[in-house]
């Protein structure tokens, strides 16, 4: 048996951010490998209308706590819900549910935070470093806690470029900032907040950074480990694959790209695309959990959960893959070559993709081509356009690509929805999009080394059979296999769409293709006809064309005829 799984065993877990990503596949798996723990308390605050017995009974009801019921059929039992806000003074828990939680708790999970990248700085503050405060300071009054685990991101410290295993100062120290939210006026946050945060890229990543010094700094005597992963994907494995439900990081973006009103993003096509499975990152965590309660190590351990340093994949395409458009390459365009900007510009003109345009990167997976081909295969219903991107690193081409390939097809079809009596929706739907995709940008125009000595010396520490169970090497990772399953999870369980729209589906994406060329034939043979009938040099040109058009004709002719 997995030395892991028992140790969970008995055990009295706390987790915060039960109701989010991470916290669900937490769950999952604490329940499916270890069904005799003896209860998981979760802090959850009522929410969308929603008591919290309606929440978690509608998490346990999931597909993806399925598995979960048949290993463990009694699990409405040992999940205890705790009403818990993490923005009020002692998270307005109970006296009774307080002591507890205060009396039992063996292990606790720290999930919980505000992921928004344009959250207000009292509030990120608040979640991401006040409540971990607070909840260190409960967890100093727990004599039975083995061990606390707390989640950072592996872009706490994205402003340094190679990222050890350690927690960074922050230039400012955190209770000063605690103490200064407390008194200062929003108009105040909001003037002094870029001058706090400096070379972080926002607030989220600054606080995590704040939240990691709290740690430190209110570890006292607690066996604490640090996890931090890069950017959390859909299940890999476990309990199935694909699986998904928020909009956030990747997901967002495979739906707008899916559904055509993505198609041009300023990303640099090498940079890496560090996502790590969800799955992947909870094995590490209930790895972490044991570690750190049996072994004790003697200092906070931090741990990364990254891809990018063992099994690069980058946001662009996916080397040597046999999955691709019709006209033989996915379409997918950079101009990080000579031949992807002659195929932009030939694509702009007639909608024509020159084969085999690319120079293929051994021995690195490209995500954006992948996940182009695989909506060839399983495509979104009811698209907007047909699915495509263009990459640029550049700003004006970006810019660009903004006018051209999203805000004039908005204001055509808003134009559409006028004429036709509907409100127009697609400009204010398309300035969101855009404005999400440039909270992105600093992400994917960058590429970070993470190094990951902890989480290696980690993995040689678990038994053959822990590994196996709780698998954290991402060297096994399939890119082009967890693509597709991460691609159809986002139809099935984000979009909740039918596989058996996929062939209505097809059919449309068609007919777009055809409106596409359609369009694009019109635009240039106006566009043609308009230049030569003021341009002399645009006549000769033509006059050239069609004269050595009809010598090669002529010259094919004759010599088929001498052939017979
Ligand atoms: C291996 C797979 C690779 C995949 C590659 C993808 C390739 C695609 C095809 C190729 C195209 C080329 C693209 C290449 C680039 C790919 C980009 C991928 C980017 C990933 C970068 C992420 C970097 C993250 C680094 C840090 C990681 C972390 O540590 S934290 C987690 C990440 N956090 C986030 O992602 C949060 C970001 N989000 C926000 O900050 C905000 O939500 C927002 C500012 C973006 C939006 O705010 P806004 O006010 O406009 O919207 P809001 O009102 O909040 O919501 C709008 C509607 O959506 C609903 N909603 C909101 N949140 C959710 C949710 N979590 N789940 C479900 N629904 C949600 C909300 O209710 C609103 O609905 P309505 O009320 O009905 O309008
Ligand atoms: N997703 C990612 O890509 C990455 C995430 N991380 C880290 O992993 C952790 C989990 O992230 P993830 O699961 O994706 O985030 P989610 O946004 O999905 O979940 C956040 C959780 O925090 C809870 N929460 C937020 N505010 C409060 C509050 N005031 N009181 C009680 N609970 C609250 C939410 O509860 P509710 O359901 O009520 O809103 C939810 O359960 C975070 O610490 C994040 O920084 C790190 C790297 C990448």
């Amino acid at each position: 048996m997995s030395t892991i799984a028992a140790f969970y065993g008995g055990k009295s877990i706390l987790i915060t951010g039960a109701t989010g990503f991470l916290g669900k596949v937490l769950m999952e798996k604490l329940f499916r490998t270890s069904p005799d723990l003896k209860v998981i308390y979760i802090l959850v605050r009522p929410k969308a209308g929603q008591t919290l017995q309606q929440r978690v009974f509608q998490i346990l009801d999931s597909k993806l706590f399925e598995k979960v019921k048949e290993v463990c059929p009694n699990v409405h039992e040992k999940i205890r819900a705790i009403y818990a806000d993490l923005n009020q003074n002692d998270f307005a828990i109970s006296k009774e549910d307080m002591q507890e939680l205060l009396s039992c708790t063996n292990i606790i999970f720290h999930c919980a935070a505000t992921v928004r990248f344009d959250d207000t700085l009292r509030h990120a503050v608040q979640l991401n470093v006040t409540a971990t405060r607070q909840l260190l300071l409960m967890a100093s009054q727990m004599p039975k806690l083995e061990a606390f685990i707390h989640i950072s991101t592996a872009y706490s410290n994205c402003n340094l470029k190679h990222i050890d295993e350690v927690i960074y100062p922050c230039p400012v120290e955190p209770k000063k900032i605690i103490d200064s939210l407390e008194w200062l006026d929003d108009a105040i946050i909001d003037e002094i907040t870029p001058k706090l945060i400096r070379d972080w890229p926002n607030i989220y990543t600054y606080t995590k950074a704040l939240g990691e010094m709290v740690v430190q700094q209110e570890s006292r005597n607690l066996n604490i480990a640090i996890i931090r992963p890069s950017i959390v994907g859909a299940t890999w494995q476990e309990p199935f694959p694909g699986w998904v439900d928020n909009i956030n990081g990747p997901n967002g973006i495979i739906i707008a790209t899916g559904k055509g009103f993505l198609r041009a993003i300023k990303a640099t096509p090498m940079a890496v695309a560090d996502v790590i499975p969800v799955d992947t990152v909870v094995n590490l965590m209930l790895a972490v959990g044991w570690y750190t309660a049996v072994h004790r190590p003697k200092s906070t351990l931090v741990y990364h959960i990254t891809s990018g340093n063992m099994n690069p994949c980058n946001w662009h395409k996916m080397g040597n893959t046999t999955s691709t458009h019709s006209s033989g390459k996915p379409w997918c365009h950079t101009e990080s070559s000579i031949a992807g900007q002659l195929d932009t510009v030939a694509h702009f003109i007639i909608g024509f993709e020159l084969k085999n345009a690319f120079p293929r990167m051994e021995n690195t997976w490209h995500a954006g081509v992948q996940v182009l081909a695989t909506f060839e295969k399983i495509p979104f219903e009811r698209p907007f356009r047909r699915p495509n991107a263009n990459f640029t690193s550049n700003s004006f081409t970006s810019q660009y690509w903004n006018a051209v390939s999203h805000r004039a097809p908005a204001i055509i079809y808003d134009c559409y929805l006028r004429l036709t009596g509907r409100k127009p929706r697609m400009t204010k739907l398309m300035n969101r999009l855009l404005r999400t995709v440039s909270m992105l940008e600093y992400f994917i125009n960058r590429s970070w080394e993470w190094s990951t000595y902890n989480t290696e010396m980690l993995m040689s520490e678990l038994s053959p059979e822990d590994q196996r169970v709780f698998n954290f090497d991402v060297r096994q990772l399939n890119w082009l296999e967890y693509i597709e399953n991460y691609v159809l999870g986002v139809k099935k369980y984000l979009l909740k769409e039918d596989m058996a729209g996929i062939p209505k589906a097809k059919q449309r994406l068609k007919r777009l293709r055809n409106i596409h060329y359609l369009f694009n034939t019109a635009l240039f043979l106006i566009a043609w006809r308009l230049l030569i009938a003021r341009s002399q040099m645009a006549r000769n040109v033509w006059f050239f064309i069609v004269s050595f058009c009809y010598k090669f004709l002529s010259y094919f002719r004759a010599s088929s005829t001498l052939k017979v």
